[in-house]
């Protein structure tokens, strides 16, 4: 099981959302990771079949997905990031909505509802309305529409939005019972989702991949170069315009603070175990606030 992404493009009108995309997917749990408007979304629907690309190939196990049509869409679950279900229905009549509208046959409709929201953990709520779900339990009938169809191929669009701690367990166990057997791609600005949950890392920023890799591999990067000292406000300053500043804590008049790059002159330097955060701020996919 293999896609591969071959030098995509993507404008619309003036903008060019994506430029020269290319990577491989094989069985496992892949991160998307990038900021707002980083290109993550246009991607995603592409790869779904849901927009298409400007310039560029994608292929499943060496055929192009436009020439595989409906066998490739029948490989693919889709969960979009406005994912708006429908208020007044069910649980149950959602997912009985969506079966028909992928063209599963009814009386496999019956077998599958039952095991997916059992899969989800909503079977107990199957016949409450949906408007009264938390934001974690749409995500999770989102995941459940997504899984239906029993696809090879799992694109989540910002699943972990909204989720609030124990969803995001509940969330990353989900999947990684499925990434197993599938090819897992799950988008995200938001990088402690996605070191819990993701194998491997595809970041992107302006349209553009900046790397791709296996998550500790990435962090190797910045390793020797993480650092963290106590400083009162105008070393603070220093620090500030010279350094990527990542985390500030307030204590007693002065801030602990952990910073990227080199070891600074004339403070104390403690050399700390680097984490993926600290290789993100540092290669550019995320921009970097004033106030962390
Ligand atoms: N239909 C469209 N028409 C014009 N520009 C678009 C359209 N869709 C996306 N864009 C632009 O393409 C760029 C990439 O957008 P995209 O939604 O893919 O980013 P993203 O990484 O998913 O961001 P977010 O997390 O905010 O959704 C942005 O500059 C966006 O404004």
């Amino acid at each position: 099981m293999e896609l591969k992404v071959k030098n995509l493009y993507k404008s619309y009108k003036k903008k060019e959302a994506l430029k020269d995309i290319s990577f491989e997917l094989k069985k496992g749990t892949y991160g998307l990771l990038g900021e707002n408007g980083a290109g993550k979304s246009t991607l995603m629907r592409i790869l779904s079949t849901v927009d298409f690309a400007t310039k560029g190939k994608i292929q499943y196990d060496g055929t192009d997905i436009l020439t595989l049509d409906e066998e490739y869409r029948n490989l693919i679950g889709y969960m979009p990031q406005d994912y708006n279900v429908y208020p007044g229905f069910t649980a149950k009549d959602f997912l009985e909505y969506m079966g028909a509208l992928k063209g599963i046959p009814k009386d496999k409709l019956k077998v599958i509802i039952p095991e997916v929201l059992e899969f989800v953990n909503l079977a107990d709520v199957a016949k409450k309305k949906v408007k009264t779900f938390s934001g974690g339990m749409k995500r999770r009938i989102g995941i459940a529409q997504a899984i239906m169809n029993e696809p090879k191929i799992l694109i989540l669009d910002e699943p972990t939005a909204g989720l609030d701690p124990k969803e995001r367990i509940r969330f990353s166990n989900i999947i990684s019972d499925m990434s197993k057997e599938k090819i897992v791609l799950l988008s995200t600005h938001i990088v402690s989702d996605i070191e819990a949950i993701a194998n491997e890392l595809i970041v992107i920023k302006n349209g553009e991949i900046l790397e791709m890799g296996e998550i500790p591999q990435l962090t190797e990067h910045v390793r020797g170069n993480v650092w963290e000292t106590t400083v009162d406000q105008d070393a603070l300053k220093r620090l500030r315009k010279e350094r990527s500043v990542i985390r500030l804590k307030q204590t007693a008049g002065k801030v602990q603070v952990r910073f990227v790059g080199e070891q600074y002159p004339d403070i104390e330097n403690l050399s700390v175990e680097p984490t993926l955060e600290d290789y993100y701020i540092v290669t550019g996919g995320m921009d970097q606030k004033e106030d962390y």
